[in-house]
């Protein structure tokens, strides 16, 4: 369910007061004032409502309002009174008076100002404008107004560059022309002269009766300069409720390709992982919104979240035999130890690219890794989103590096930890296979049975697990939790498909994409890489190596794209290594999207 969003701080009191201050007598404004403060006790409390009411009585378009409101007030007390028998006589008073005071230079001045010409010109210009009255002279109503008569409203917009903002349809019964949307930030919605559900008289003098839509809009498009509307006004204009929601696109949208979309020309587009701002959910199927990154375009037309998920599973059901891609095992490589190393680095795995190749998955990862998969193909569209700002004593958020194999993750990684090993840490996986007389329980691995580890991954406890020459391997959920509570940043790396698994509101993870650059790039910066394998020792990358790991971070990225806070192309490892440092910084002081669900307090996880 979408629900407003509860990310935004209430603004400090100083701004309420400079919004206030005009007039402080004024009871209006004084009894908002009063209201906003009561209301900011509540805003960081869950209590349902307060902080769109909050939002609404801030906005500044009320505070607008009621600035103007404030003039009026104080332009109706200062009306000019109609003063002719007194503004004259009165400055004859007042220079008669002075006639009697004793003399001073002072006196003598101010005498001859008030008899002055243009003083007394001033005082009678006074006295005209005070008696007229400037309220528009209506014509008397005719006293014959038949019953059925509509009242009709006239409608000037003057046409620019942009779309006109509105759609049209046909009404089945009547065959009338009405006003079906009133587009958000569009022209007709700025002059608040047309609404959803007016009917079309007259267009430019040309009556729409009997005409198709499409007619109307031709006429429209004709149009230069001002355009007329002649409308009967909708009995009971909807009134506008809408809700500031932010979700992320979790599939991606062209309503080119969408023959249901009511008005093609008013649809969004949008990519997966793209934040929208949805402005208005008032039809049920046809949703309204903009993208974040381009907030000052009008809004369009974008299918519900109802519609949305209709229209996945029937594409979802159109293609029974799509292969399904999480269907991909993670194995580890079993030797890694630290020898010669300056300090140990614990959750490393070899490339194992080639093995991954001729791997086949275990019966127990297909069974997990399944659910989250598919749900991204046929779950929820859209996903909603709340900026989330980090305190500095909230627990870190984790890093997550995902990318096609070769590309450079475990790189990136050991160069992090290298670089700072007291902020950046990686989780001591788990294993199942025997403790060798060099290593330590709790350093290299946490060493378990086998039944222990089913055990972890039955009740979720594993962020990541693979099988590899009979053993598990696995990152639990607490390795990742003893590095955050020690106050580090864990960084790990992740295939795709365990990606939901950690999206939890206890982890808070940022998922950064490693990916490689073109192929004329690549063979330059890769010319002295080495590919660690299971089997070959250091064998250069190839064209093909180098063209499997571009398609499959194309697939990655179309999969599992929505997923992404940050892409790094490695190209410059050098490069690379700097944009993962200020990324992650970014990550953990910045404001960022998240999902709502892990910021909402009653929700364990999502
Ligand atoms: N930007 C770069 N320039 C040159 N060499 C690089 C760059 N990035 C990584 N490499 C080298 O490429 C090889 C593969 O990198 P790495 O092992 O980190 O890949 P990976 O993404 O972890 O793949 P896998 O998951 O298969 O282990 C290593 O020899 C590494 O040093």
């Amino acid at each position: 369910m979408i629900q407003s969003d509860k990310g935004a701080d209430p603004p400090d009191k100083k701004d309420m007061k400079l919004s206030t201050a005009t007039n402080p007598q004024n009871g209006l404004s004084q009894i908002l004032r009063l209201v906003l403060q009561e209301l900011s006790l509540f805003y960081g409390r869950d209590v349902n409502g307060v902080c769109l009411l909050y939002d609404l009585l801030h906005s500044p378009w009320l505070q607008a309002l009621l600035k103007i409101y404030d003039c009026l007030q104080e332009f109706k007390e200062k009306k000019l009174v109609p003063a002719t028998p007194h503004a004259q006589v009165l400055s004859y008073e007042v220079v008669e008076l002075l006639r009697e005071t004793p003399t001073s230079p002072e006196i003598q001045e101010l005498r001859q100002m008030l008899q002055a010409p243009h003083f007394k010109a001033l005082l009678s210009a006074h006295d005209t404008i005070a008696q007229k009255d400037f309220e528009p002279l209506l014509p008397p109503l005719p006293d014959n107004i038949p019953e059925s008569e509509e009242a009709m409203r006239i409608v000037c917009l003057v046409k620019n560059q942009q779309p006109l903002g509105a759609t049209i349809k046909r009404h089945e019964m009547t065959g009338d022309i009405l006003v079906a949307r009133i587009i958000h930030g569009g022209l007709a919605e700025r002059s608040g002269l047309l609404y959803a559900g007016d009917k079309l008289v007259e267009v430019n003098g040309v009556s729409v009766e009997g005409l198709d839509p499409e007619q109307v809009i031709h006429i429209l498009a004709m149009s230069r300069g001002t355009i007329m509307f002649k409308v009967v006004p909708v009995s009971d204009p909807p009134v506008n409720s809408q809700q500031m929601v932010y979700v992320r696109a979790m599939t991606e949208y062209w309503p080119q390709e969408d023959p249901d979309i009511p008005c093609m020309d008013a649809g969004l587009p949008f990519q997966k992982g793209d934040i929208l701002q949805i402005v208005d959910q008032n039809d049920a199927l046809w949703w309204q919104a903009r993208k974040i990154s381009d907030p000052a375009t009008c809004a369009g037309l974008v299918p519900s979240n109802h519609l949305l998920k209709r229209k996945q599973r029937e594409f979802w059901w159109s293609q029974p035999y799509q292969p399904h891609t999480c269907l991909k095992s993670t194995l580890y490589k079993e030797e890694f130890v630290g020898y010669g190393q300056k300090f140990f680095i614990a959750g490393f795995r070899r490339s194992m690219r080639l093995c991954r190749r001729k791997s086949h998955l275990s019966p127990l990862h297909a069974s997990v890794c399944c659910t989250g998969s598919c749900y991204s193909a046929v779950g929820a569209p859209y996903e909603e989103v709340v900026r989330y700002q980090r305190r500095p004593s909230d627990k870190y958020r984790l890093i997550v590096l995902m990318g096609p194999s070769g590309v450079g993750v475990n790189e990136l990684r050991r160069q992090l930890i290298e670089f700072n090993p007291s902020h950046f840490q990686s989780a001591v996986p788990h294993t199942t296979r025997t403790k060798k007389s060099y290593e330590m329980n709790g350093r290299e691995y946490h060493y378990v049975s086998k039944e222990t580890f089913e055990n972890l991954i039955y009740s979720h406890r594993m962020l990541e697990y693979g099988e590899y020459k009979g053993h598990l391997y696995g990152t639990s959920v607490d390795a990742v939790q003893t590095v955050l509570v020690e106050g580090k940043i864990c960084v790990m790396d992740l295939e795709p498909q365990d990606i939901q698994g950690v999206r939890t509101h206890e982890l808070k993870p940022y998922v950064i994409f490693i990916k490689p650059s073109n192929m004329r790039c690549m063979k330059q910066s890769r010319k002295n890489a080495k590919v660690i394998t299971d089997y070959y020792v250091d064998m250069k990358f190839k064209d093909e190596d180098l063209q499997e790991m571009e398609n499959l971070a194309q697939r990655m990225e179309t999969q599992f794209g929505q997923f992404f806070d940050h892409v790094i192309v490695n190209d410059s490892l050098h490069d690379a290594c700097a944009q993962l440092l200020s990324a992650i910084q970014k990550a953990q002081e910045e404001p960022q999207w998240v999902p709502a669900t892990w910021i909402s307090s009653d929700t364990e996880s999502q």
